[in-house]
């Protein structure tokens, strides 16, 4: 029995994930949130032949019971960009929205692994922390921001520019936060052997920091990635998922470092620091973190890589700052 709730449901992201995981036979309820349009979409995805039971909820009454019970509480709630805007442009409206959701999953399921979509990523998932510290309920293994769409992008791009990779397979450990250049691909530590050129590194680190903004400005004030984000969020809750049923997987996300303070030793070495937070790959298991994966041959990490990880904390820093202050001042 595993029950998920979508907290977003209706949204650009959230019916293509409801959708995605309507299809995930591990999953047996699916409780659908939206502040709108649900009941539609519920009813909707509710004819697809799983086994799964689909239920909405509509708007603040509801969501109490839309999370309770819960095993996994996923959300991507909140404004998208448009061009011009930088995911921290968000933060005014998302903040609030993440805080009052969080309080809600902890309220009544404080059990419950929570993964966070909605951006500024390095700040909301701070929030998220901070609330749960408030209703004394955090556990740092059970939180994490939804990072998987640049490892996503990181496996496609490269296959853009060396066709024989396969992009479905290749791995790309993807570490810092989930917006530009706090993102920082280590292409050195692939999982196949690249032979790429410093122009290529450079450029390919370039479009996994900012392809959101191709999205964007593609989208031209219509939204940002939903689709592809979808399948990355589908892919995160399968992880998570089979993880609780006693799978050992694997999964880059943003985490409290707190989760596991003798495995983030090698990533704080290599520049996360004192953060708090970070992305890192995440060995998954039936409580949430079970360990942070130790990155195989840290030692070929390039100058370049090292230069991107400092310039990744400094403003992760002041992002993760925004999201605690936000959250204790509110
Ligand atoms: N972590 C990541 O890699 C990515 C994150 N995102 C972020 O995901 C978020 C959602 O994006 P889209 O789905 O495209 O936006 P959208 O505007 O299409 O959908 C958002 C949904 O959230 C709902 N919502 C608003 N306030 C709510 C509340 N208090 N409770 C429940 N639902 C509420 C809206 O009614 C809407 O249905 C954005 O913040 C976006 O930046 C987007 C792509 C990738
Ligand atoms: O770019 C955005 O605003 C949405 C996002 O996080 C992404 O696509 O990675």
């Amino acid at each position: 029995m595993v029950s998920v709730a979508i907290l977003g449901a209706a949204g650009g992201i959230g019916q293509p994930l409801s959708l995605l995981l309507k299809l995930n036979t591990n999953i047996t309820k699916l409780h659908l949130y939206d502040i709108v349009n649900v009941p539609g979409v519920a009813a909707d995805i509710s004819h697809v032949a799983t086994n799964s039971e689909v239920k909405s909820f509509l708007s603040d009454k509801q969501l109490a019971e839309a999370v309770t019970d819960i095993d996994l509480a996923i959300i991507p709630a909140g404004v998208p960009r448009k061009p011009g805007m930088t995911r921290d442009d968000l933060f005014k409206i998302n903040a609030g929205i993440v805080k009052g959701l969080v309080e809600a999953i902890a309220e009544n399921s404080p059990k419950a692994i929570i993964a966070v979509i909605s951006n500024p990523v390095n700040s909301t998932v701070p929030i998220a922390a901070e609330v749960l510290k408030a209703k004394g309920v955090y556990d740092p293994k059970r939180l994490f921001g939804v990072t998987t769409l640049d490892v996503v992008r990181a496996s496609r791009f490269v296959r853009d520019i060396r066709p024989e990779v396969d992009a479905a397979t290749l791995r790309v450990p993807v570490i810092g936060g989930h917006s530009g250049t706090t993102i920082v691909p280590l292409l050195s530590l692939a999982s196949a052997k690249l032979e790429l050129s410093s122009k290529e590194i450079e450029e390919l680190t370039h479009r996994i920091q900012f392809g959101g903004d191709e999205v964007v400005a593609a989208k031209n004030g219509a939204g940002s990635a939903t689709l592809s984000m979808a399948y990355a969020g589908a892919r995160f809750a399968d992880s998570v998922i089979r993880a609780m049923k006693g799978e050992t997987v694997v999964e880059p996300t943003f985490i409290p470092l707190a989760a596991d303070p003798e495995g983030a030793k090698q990533i704080r070495e290599l520049g996360a620091g004192q953060l708090d937070y970070f992305a890192v790959p995440v060995e998954l298991g039936p409580q949430g973190v079970k360990a942070i994966v130790q990155l195989d041959g840290a030692d070929k990490v390039t100058d370049f890589e090292r230069k991107a990880v400092s310039v990744a904390a400094e403003a992760l820093s002041t992002n993760i700052n925004t999201g605690v202050n936000f959250a204790k001042s509110a």
